[in-house]
């Protein structure tokens, strides 16, 4: 499947991960707008994509996904910006158990919401011409750990929300793919944050116990993380697929117990 001519939106797309994807979005030849609220890293993002692939090719814009009406307008600006949309990446997070109510904002409440402003623009039942959406969980959705509760509870929530909306999806034939990937520990600035006691409040005493499951456990690439959302765009079978990433096994699937009748 040629990606060539598609249009992506990603959300946290200047840093870590979603620079990762973006970079790799951008060498199938697709455009791509970077949604980040780091002004700076943006700009910089910008320069260097514009750089590498021409200008033209990437927007950035100053957003955050908490604020409902500025992720509204980016994703407008958007398809004015290059007449279509055919792939979003909800991939903005944060990892604070401090301020745990943003968390909540950021890693949940703005994937449900960039989720559904992704169906305006992409979905059969407004007249659309269908798309892709990925959803970021985390492997701490699978494996807890005290050391982050609320963030736990996020990415456990992206997971049965983006599984539940592949289903009304399908059988609402809205003509687009929801998966969510499930990365394990990756090399970027979010993984340095459990080291600070303004992430984590109280719970930064279990940092040891969080550091030897790092060691434990590996510590991944963003550039692998990015191969596995290509491969979920481009595979069209795929839909409430729940990708996992890890050290030990890779890109995989999680597989649950049919429901029983
Ligand atoms: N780093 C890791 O070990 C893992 C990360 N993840 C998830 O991957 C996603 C990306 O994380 P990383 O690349 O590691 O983090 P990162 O901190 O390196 O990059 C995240 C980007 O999102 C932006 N951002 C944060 N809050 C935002 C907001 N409210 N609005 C707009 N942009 C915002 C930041 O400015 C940054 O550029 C997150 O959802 C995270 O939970 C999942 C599993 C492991
Ligand atoms: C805020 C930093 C990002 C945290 C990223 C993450 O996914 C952490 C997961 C760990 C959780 O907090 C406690 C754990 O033990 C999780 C371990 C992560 C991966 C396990 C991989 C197991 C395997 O390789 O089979």
């Amino acid at each position: 499947m040629s990606l060539n001519g598609m249009v992506a939106l990603v959300t946290g797309g200047a840093q870590g991960i979603g620079r990762a994807v973006v970079h790799s979005l951008m060498q199938s030849s697709v455009k791509v707008a970077i949604l980040d609220m780091n002004q700076s890293c943006g700009e910089k993002c910008k320069e260097e994509l514009d750089l590498e692939f021409g200008e033209g090719n990437c927007t950035f814009a100053v957003c955050d996904v908490s604020n409902g009406d500025a992720l509204r307008d980016a994703f407008q600006r958007t398809v004015d910006t290059f007449g279509q949309l055919d792939i979003v990446i909800n991939n903005a997070g944060i990892n604070n158990e401090k301020n745990w109510g943003k968390t909540i904002e950021v890693n949940l409440t703005s994937v449900i919401r960039g989720t559904y402003l992704a169906l305006e623009h992409m979905s059969r039942e407004h007249g659309k011409g269908g798309g892709i959406i990925i959803n970021v969980s985390s492997m701490a959705a699978f494996f807890h750990s005290p050391h982050q509760p609320v963030y736990t509870a996020t990415k456990h929530g992206v997971i049965g929300f983006t599984r539940a909306m592949a289903d009304a999806s399908a059988e609402g034939n809205y003509g687009v793919r929801i998966n969510v990937v499930c990365p394990a520990f990756v090399n970027t600035a979010l993984l340095r944050s459990v080291e600070r006691e303004d992430n984590m409040g109280k719970f930064v005493k279990f940092k040891d116990d969080f550091k030897s499951r790092m060691d434990k456990f590996g510590i991944l690439e963003p550039s692998l993380i990015a191969e596995g959302m290509i491969r979920l765009i481009k595979d069209t079978s795929l839909n409430g697929a729940v990708m996992k990433i890890t050290s030990s096994k890779g890109i995989h699937f999680h597989t649950y117990e049919p429901m029983s009748a």
